[in-house]
């Protein structure tokens, strides 16, 4: 309210045009609407209301004599008075084109926008992919935009569309509607670089003339043989005045008003280098030819505007320099003026209640008597628009550019005065790049032009998502049911107002979407070097102005009276703003010729003609809170931009960090794994070195030393010295016929067969301890040690050495270490029947470790140089194969698993396995397949 407070004239005329049309829905002739046909119920478009809604007829009917409708309510009547039907509304559109890439260096580069129909186009972050090609891994991303999204359009032209069909679809219905006398608007948007120049003028090729010079070829191919001498000119927005014949724009051919500023030497290289130089484009001739009524005689106007930093200026006014200096080395001034915009009286436009828009007081316009002229008039305007523009040596758009052609139509049959004339206009705008200042690396005046592009198109967003509001709550209070439905006058009060008055490019567009005309929006999108973001906000205002309607155009029909309008008055001048531009020529080749500095002066309302002093009311400044509001959202976005590149260079930083610990990590997670591959292939020989010395301790100890030592596996190793020096003591003490049975403690020592046992410290004990009694070894563990060493599995050198890895794997939280955790630890198969709590029972002899003669020994069993022990003998040397291929088995499965990854799993079967055919274990059977957890 703050804000309706502070704009009153503007506040007012909304209101007024809601009032007016709201008199309507008051009057009690309407006072009633039927929908027993089944048609869509609609109210009639309010232009101020910016309400589009629905579709389908209209049908108002009329009692006099009946009362106001109750809300709600809806008698039957008799009189029908017909609105404009549902379908006069029609949404923009919006057409997309995909430039292509053009980069020149020969790569070929992925766009991040792809087509899926004639309609659709998929657009996906190139953030998300990651450099690797791990596609699917999402990296950290700054942006708010969604990874992939699905935006609709009226049509997508592909990268390889050519300049004469996307004119065909997109700008020759609006030439059609200028020629029956509608209007018409076409905007280009997009950012920086994604070809909107090249949509609207054009390419340097053959055949890439764009959509405005092949409007113009259109149009003088249609009127060919009709085109009018008139006295009138068009004025204002839709409005004709009389030619002044001492205005030099009153008449063309127009261009030879023009003069080039062939004083300056700079001015006039730019100039000539400029005119000079045809493009393969400017050739190009668009051979469509329209229908046209013959009847009616036409005359065609052009005048070209551009609005920069907030101000209007044309560009179809000669060059003034005022005080250059006599050299090239000091600076030569440049005037312009800014333009003014004014409301348009009703009587411009009478298809419209109240105020219908405003016009760009003082532009010039100029008769154009063929498609060159009009062509060469726009290249002067474009030359304009570089010579006074920041960048003047970029080919940047740093401003809006604005060609409106109008078309003056008159029955041949009819008077020469203005009520026989009907004005259409069609209005081609090529706005500035739409990024944030941030791509444009701006400073000082720049950044003031860029905060200015960014806050017209910011407005104009506003306005769209406004309207957009505005026509969505109006389209729900005439919902379908009856619950849904209100009364749509109240809604239309409380509708917000659309803030067009917050910038000069909304102010100027607003007759197009409040009044009657067809709006077409092109959307450029360059999807190789331009931002994610950017043009993802691009995609996101094509898709909220989609969903705005607007009332299509009907056929203008000459007022019944035009007030005579004075042509021109008197000028003086208010303020200037001085800016500073440089200014070079260049050759052929494209070499630098020359340079200089301008000093260009743009006057605020300089040479305000007189009606418009007498009309300020427009110029009012905006409140100011409004003005700080815009500056604030300004300074807070330069803010966001600052934080946004502070919190990247963080991230980057803590990226390369972590990368490098983890590196460090990773090499030492390597280096302990093969340490502990090592450790488990060492472990598995001593293993199997026990579990050779367990059989020759079982069957035919002392009798075949030799042979085992000359077991080439083993021969020469550690083993087999301790192996001789035990067979050389055991000869000479011998092996007392109690060694059958031997002590409990000692058979537990010497057979515990705990891989733990392969340490070679341990297997020298165990082999020390199997001497008959009496005998003692030097340092070696008190037999009870020994035995808990066997059964305990933790005090076990294996065990100790796996707790470590897996206290090292846990520590450094590796994946790897928590898988194997995860697992199962200890898993016994049914047969196995895992030991709850493990007794040894003492006193009790070994048989099955007396009864296993060794295979090794068979031979000197038979040739009888090796007694076997009486127990032994028993037992045939067939059945002690087969023990022994066993415990060989049991031996070779922890080994191979070894080599694919170690596990306590293993070890501990074996361990198991061993201790069962070494030693006597009573087991207390908690059940099959338990599952036993090492923590
Ligand atoms: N469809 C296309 N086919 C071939 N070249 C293209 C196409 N669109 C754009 N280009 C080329 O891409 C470059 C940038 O295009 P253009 O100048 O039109 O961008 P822009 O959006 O107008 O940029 P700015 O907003 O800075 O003015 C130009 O060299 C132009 O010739």
């Amino acid at each position: 309210m703050l804000v309706h407070a502070a704009w009153p004239a503007f506040t007012i005329s909304i209101i007024h045009g809601i009032q007016s049309k709201a008199q309507i829905y008051n009057d009690p002739s309407i006072d009633s609407y039927d929908q027993s046909d089944g048609t869509d119920r609609n109210f009639p478009p309010c232009p101020y209301a910016y309400g589009a809604f629905g579709g389908g007829k209209v049908v108002y009917h009329s009692d006099r004599k009946a009362p106001l409708p109750v809300k709600g309510t809806i008698p039957r009547v008799a009189t029908e008075v017909v609105f404009p039907a549902e379908a006069d509304r029609e949404p923009i559109k919006a057409f997309l084109r995909i430039r292509p890439d053009i980069g020149g260096d020969g790569s070929e580069r992925t766009p991040y926008l792809e087509s899926i129909s004639d309609t659709a186009v998929r657009m996906i972050d190139p953030a998300r992919d990651d450099p690797r090609g791990h596609s699917s891994i999402p990296r950290f991303r700054l942006s708010a935009a969604p990874i992939s999204s699905i935006y609709t359009f009226t049509y997508v032209f592909p990268p390889t569309a050519q300049q004469p069909e996307f004119f065909a679809k997109t700008t020759l219905p609006l030439v059609r509607g200028l020629l029956d006398g509608e209007d018409g608007l076409l905007f280009a948007y997009g950012v920086t670089n994604s070809g909107k120049t090249y949509t609207m003028q054009g390419g340097s090729q053959e055949s890439s003339a764009g959509i405005l010079p092949r409007a113009i070829d259109v149009l003088f191919n249609s009127i060919d043989g009709l085109q009018g001498n008139s006295k009138y000119r068009p004025a204002r927005l839709n409005g004709i005045e009389l030619s002044d014949a001492s205005s030099i724009f009153s008449r063309g051919p127009s261009l030879d008003n023009f003069t080039l500023p062939t004083q300056q030497p700079v001015l006039s290289d730019v100039f000539a280098e400029h005119f000079g130089r045809t493009a393969a484009s400017e050739v190009d001739h668009d051979p469509t030819t329209l229908k046209v009524d013959r009847n009616y005689e036409y005359s065609i106007w052009v005048s070209y505007a551009e609005v920069y930093n907030e101000r209007i200026y044309d560009l179809l006014t000669n060059v003034e320099d005022e005080g250059s200096g006599p050299s090239r080395s000091q600076p030569i001034t440049l005037t312009r003026k800014a333009l003014s915009l004014k409301p348009a009286p009703p009587i411009d436009n009478l298809d419209v209640d109240g105020p219908v828009g405003k016009y760009i007081s003082g532009l010039t316009h100029v008769r154009v008597d063929s498609a060159k002229e009009a062509k060469k008039l726009v290249k002067l305007g474009q030359l304009h628009r570089r010579v006074f523009g920041t960048l003047a040596n970029s080919q940047s758009s740093r401003s809006h550019g604005i060609v409106t052609i109008k078309l003056l139509r008159k029955h041949r049959g009819e008077k020469d005065e203005p009520s026989s004339y009907v004005t259409s206009r069609l209005t081609l705008i090529d706005l500035a790049g739409s990024e944030r200042s941030k791509n444009t690396q701006t400073s000082g005046e720049r950044l003031k032009e860029a905060g200015n592009i960014n806050k017209s198109l910011m407005v104009l967003g506003q306005c769209i998502e406004v309207m957009r509001a505005n026509q969505k709550r109006i389209a729900q209070s005439l919902g379908t049911s009856e619950s849904q439905r209100s009364d749509t006058r109240d809604v239309k009060k409380s509708l917000a107002v659309v803030p067009f008055r917050h910038s000069k490019l909304t102010e100027i567009l607003m007759n197009y979407f409040t009044g009657e005309g067809r709006v077409t929006m092109i959307i450029n999108i360059n999807p190789y070097d331009t931002g994610f973001d950017e043009n993802s906000n691009v995609m996101k205002f094509a898709a909220l102005a989609r969903e705005v309607s607007t009332s299509a155009p009907t056929q203008r029909v000459p007022p019944p009276g035009r007030a005579k309008i004075p042509a021109s008055g008197s000028t003086r001048r208010i303020g200037s703003h001085h800016r500073k531009v440089v200014l070079s020529a260049s050759g052929r080749g494209g070499r630098k010729t020359s340079e200089t500095q301008l000093d260009v002066v743009e006057g605020k309302d300089v040479f305000a003609q007189d009606e418009d002093i007498e009309d300020q009311t427009d110029e009012e400044p905006l409140n100011g809170l409004v003005e700080a509001l815009f500056d604030e959202i300004e300074r807070l976005r330069l803010q966001l931009f600052d934080s946004e590149m502070r919190s990247a260079v963080i991230e980057a930083e803590t990226r390369k960090e972590v990368m490098r610990e983890m590196e460090e990590r990773i090499r030492e997670m390597e280096k302990r794994f093969a340490r502990r591959l090592m450790n488990e292939v060492e472990l598995n020989e001593t293993r199997m070195d026990a579990k050779i010395d367990m059989l020759h301790r079982s069957g035919l100890m002392g009798k075949t030393p030799s042979k085992v030592a000359h077991s080439p596996r083993k021969s020469g190793g550690r083993h087999d010295r301790v192996w001789n020096s035990e067979a050389s003591r055991m000869s000479e003490g011998g092996v007392s016929s109690e060694g059958d049975h031997v002590n409990d403690t000692t058979a537990l020592r010497s057979h515990s067969a705990s891989p733990l046992a392969g340490r070679a410290k341990t297997l020298k004990k165990d082999i020390h301890v199997a001497v008959p009694a009496g005998h003692s070894y030097p340092g070696s563990h008190t037999e009870d040690q020994t035995m808990m060493e066997a059964i305990d599995p933790t005090s076990s050198p294996l065990s100790s050495l796996e707790e470590e890895e897996s206290d090292e794997m846990e520590d450094e939280g590796s994946d790897i270490a928590k898988a194997e955790s995860d697992e199962p630890d200890e898993w016994y198969p049914a047969s196995s029947q895992p030991p709850s709590t493990m007794t040894i029972t003492r006193n009790e002899s070994l048989p099955h470790l007396q009864q296993a003669p060794s295979p090794i020994f068979e031979k000197d069993v038979k040739a009888g140089r090796a007694r076997a022990r009486p127990s032994v003998e028993k037992m045939s040397v067939s059945e002690l194969a087969d023990e022994l291929g066993g415990l060989d088995l049991a031996i070779e499965k922890p080994r191979q698993r070894a080599i694919g990854r170690p596990t306590r799993q293993s070890t501990k079967m074996s361990a198991a396995e061993e201790e069962e055919d070494s030693i006597i274990i009573v087991q207390n059977v908690k059940g099959a397949g338990q599952k036993k957890k090492k923590r």
